[in-house]
């Protein structure tokens, strides 16, 4: 179970004029244009977008020579078309997962040059890949003479290939924040969700410990939700994509926005139970619509597992499915004294009447659905669904889902399709849904 309370304050610094950031997490959209037209281009359909920040990812600016004048033409048409938006000044080398390599040195002259120009263009922060570069012994003074202009260093560091232990996570924004930077950054890449959980534990400690204020995202679609639940990591910036997005993962702007407003402020005046047909990702989802909303998260599988203190395969061996559904339906009653919370049903909780009927008296149920193929590749290799144990095929599944899916389509009040496999999006469509019939608000 969550509850809002675990979520934390963030860190704040003043950076040229915006506050990092004092209520919600600001949300940050990249330019990744090729040329100058191009990055005109996206500089005005951006500023259109209204975002907190402007990030300008030169490494993505085909030139063929790092001359400065270049640069400054490029910083000067993106501030003329951003109206005030403050801009990050980002140079993503490929050693970090950018566009570009660039000799060490041109890439320091090209930060200290931007840090120059920095209050002339908006330049509110400099990206720099403090990490890589941590060893070179003229980090701390090209670190110096950036903040000496009054622009802020982000230290940033990538891992693109997985995600380092909870521990390393920490020491890696630790020793940037040492090393002198401003705000410290990671983005790492999750294999398995527990990875996510590894990053957002990393962050929340990071986030405590450290003074500076932290940017941390878990990539890819997996980690997505850590670029919302941002409640819960303490990171200050989360990068939404405008015209394109500039790292795996970034859910488009507008999704962003409202989704971290749900998580600030949020109000729901029921219980949300997710049903539908098993392997569909009632779970998965209930916990990203918790790490988002903040709300309670309750599996019913979960509760009657600990209750009994048996796998839910053993009980149906020992005592029957008649057995366990009749535990089914006293978790559901005593579920029904929670307010505000997201139960995921076992997948064939609602096949009572009863139990229709108890989350009626206080739940919204949304009905997860997906075909029998994906279902199948999601659940082909477990183990813990006795009613698939027998028979792990698209065919039994899809046997099965014929007779369900009929009972989950008419007691469903809100139905959202899975297959596509988008958690955040999917989060975003039943908040949107939630909202749409008046049983969610944010302010
Ligand atoms: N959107 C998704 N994209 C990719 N994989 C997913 C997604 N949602 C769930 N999965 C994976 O599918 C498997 C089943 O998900 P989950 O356990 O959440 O389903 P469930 O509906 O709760 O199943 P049950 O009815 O048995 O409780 C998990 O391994 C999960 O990681
Ligand atoms: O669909 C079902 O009947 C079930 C789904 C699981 O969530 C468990 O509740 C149990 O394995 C039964
Ligand atoms: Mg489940």
């Amino acid at each position: 179970m969550r509850k809002r309370e675990d979520f934390v304050p963030m860190k704040t610094l003043e950076c040229r004029g915006i506050t990092l950031s004092d209520k919600q997490t600001k949300i940050c959209v990249p330019i990744t244009g090729t040329d100058l037209e191009e990055i005109k281009e996206q500089a005005e359909k951006i500023a259109n977008m209204n975002p907190d920040v402007v990030e300008w990812r030169a490494d993505f600016y085909d030139v063929k020579d790092n001359d400065e004048t270049e640069f400054e033409q490029c910083l000067k048409a993106i501030n003329d078309n951003l109206k005030k938006i403050p801009i990050i000044y980002t140079y993503r080398t490929s050693n970090e997962g950018g566009e570009k390599s660039i000799d060490v040195d041109d890439y320091c002259r090209l930060c200290k040059y931007v840090s120059e120009i920095s209050e002339k263009y908006n330049v509110a922060m400099i990206d720099v890949e403090l990490y890589e570069n941590k060893d070179q012994k003229n980090i701390g003074k090209l670190l110096l003479d950036i903040k000496s202009t009054g622009v802020k260093v982000i230290g940033s560091n990538h891992h693109f290939e997985g995600t380092p232990s909870e521990k390393d996570i920490f020491n890696v924004l630790k020793t940037m924040e040492e090393a002198g930077a401003d705000i410290c950054k990671i983005a790492v890449m999750p294999k398995e969700k527990v990875d996510v959980k590894t990053l957002i534990n990393a962050s929340k400690k990071a986030n405590k410990e450290l003074n500076a204020p932290i940017i941390t995202m878990s990539m890819g679609e997996l980690g997505a939700v850590t670029r919302i639940c941002t409640r819960m990591t303490g990171s200050v910036i989360t990068f939404g994509a405008g015209v394109n997005a500039s790292a795996p993962g970034q859910p488009p702007c507008e999704m962003v926005r409202f989704l971290l407003k749900a998580s600030e402020s949020g109000k729901i005046d029921c219980n949300v139970a997710l049903i539908g047909f098993m392997g569909t990702g009632k779970t998965t989802i209930s916990n990203a619509l918790s790490r988002i909303t903040g709300f309670k998260e309750v599996d019913v599988d979960q509760y009657i597992v600990e209750k009994e203190g048996m796998a839910i395969k053993d009980i149906f061996a020992e005592n029957g499915e008649q057995y366990f559904r009749n535990l089914e339906t006293q978790a559901l009653r005593d579920l029904q004294e929670e307010k505000e919370t997201i139960i995921s049903c076992g997948g064939g909780a609602v096949l009572r009447d009863e139990n229709v009927e108890i989350l009626n008296t206080g739940s919204v149920i949304v009905q997860l659905k997906a075909t029998p193929e994906t279902v199948f590749e999601r659940v082909k290799d477990h183990t813990h669904r006795p009613i698939l144990n027998n028979d792990m095929s698209v065919r039994h599944i899809t046997e099965l889902m014929n007779q369900r899916e009929p009972r989950y389509n008419s007691v469903a009040d809100i139905q959202v399709n899975v297959d596509k496999g988008d958690r955040v999006e999917t989060c975003y469509y039943i908040l949107k849904e939630l909202e749409k019939t008046g049983h969610f608000s944010v302010e």
